[in-house]
């Protein structure tokens, strides 16, 4: 199993998937870095004349619902459907969900464009799952453990793999679910490590569509493989930041096959 996400991982380097990506004015910066760093090809576009193209071209879309307008809204309707009509992988961010009604009901609008993967933290998954659920704003108040039971839920509503990130990640594909305990408590003090590691899932699907639940897996260590290394070097999330693109950029095989540490499967 290490081997084939290691091998994921190659072939997102070699072959340098397009990823598009329709995210938040936050982290476009982090997150382009990000794919370009771990090897993939970033577009961000959300343009209502190109969007449909773009996605057409592309290997994956992310659609991250962080900085909300209701011009991108409706980009990111017609990108979610274009993905979703021509089989295109696509992968949710629901950043804040439930802290206001407006980014529930654009999420519920979103979902019926069936997402392949939907990864966010323990609040958001528990807030989609639980639309009275208040959350306070894009950071979670919960452990990924406590949403468990949301994300299997979701999963099972949506037919999507689902991913709860946090200390312990959990990847979850409708009554299976794997955990992976790598990363470092100062990813959390940077801001848009959690959009890098959904625009890194984008890129995994793009290389390996024929499962996604792996292609996430894949995603999800190379983020805590590489926030390990980069702790390690860092003084703070100032060099947290950098040290992460350089660990993305550099990471071997060797040191992503000792760090890696995953289990579980019910
Ligand atoms: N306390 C922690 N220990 C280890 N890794 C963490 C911790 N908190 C977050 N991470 C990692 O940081 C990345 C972003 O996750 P998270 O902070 O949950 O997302 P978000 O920014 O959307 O809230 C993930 O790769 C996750 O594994
Ligand atoms: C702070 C903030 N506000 C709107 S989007 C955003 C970035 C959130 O990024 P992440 O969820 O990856 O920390
Ligand atoms: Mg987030």
């Amino acid at each position: 199993m290490q081997e084939q996400l290691w091998n994921i991982i190659s072939a997102v380097k070699t072959q340098a998937p397009l990823v598009h990506n329709i995210t938040n004015y936050v982290v476009m910066n982090n997150t382009a870095n990000a794919l370009l760093a771990a090897g993939a090809s970033p577009v961000m576009a959300h343009a209502h004349p190109e969007v449909k193209d773009m996605v057409t071209i592309a290997g994956a879309l992310v659609v991250n619902i962080g900085t909300l307008n209701e011009y991108w809204v409706e980009s990111m309707r017609l990108a979610a459907q274009q993905a979703q009509t021509s089989q295109k992988p696509w992968v949710l961010d629901p950043v804040g969900a439930g802290a206001t009604a407006y980014r529930n009901q654009v999420l519920e609008e979103l979902l019926q464009y069936k997402p392949s993967v939907i990864r966010g933290n323990a609040s958001e998954i528990m807030a989609l799952v639980k639309t009275t659920s208040q959350t306070k704003g894009v950071d979670s108040t919960h452990q990924s453990q406590e949403a468990l039971e949301a994300g299997l839920d979701l999963s099972a509503s949506t037919g999507a793999v689902v991913c709860i990130s946090g200390a312990t990640d959990l990847i979850i594909y409708q009554n299976q679910y794997r955990s992976l305990s790598n990363g470092h408590p100062l990813m959390a003090k940077v801001t848009g490590m959690g959009c890098t590691a959904t625009a890194l899932i984008g890129a995994c699907c793009a290389v390996y569509s024929k499962d996604f639940f792996t292609a996430t897996l894949a995603a999800m260590a190379l983020m805590g493989v590489a926030g390990e290394i980069a702790a390690e070097k860092a003084s703070g999330p100032g060099t947290l930041q950098l040290h992460f693109l350089d660990a993305l950029h550099g990471l071997n095989k060797e040191a992503f096959l000792s760090r890696m540490q995953f289990s579980g499967t019910t």
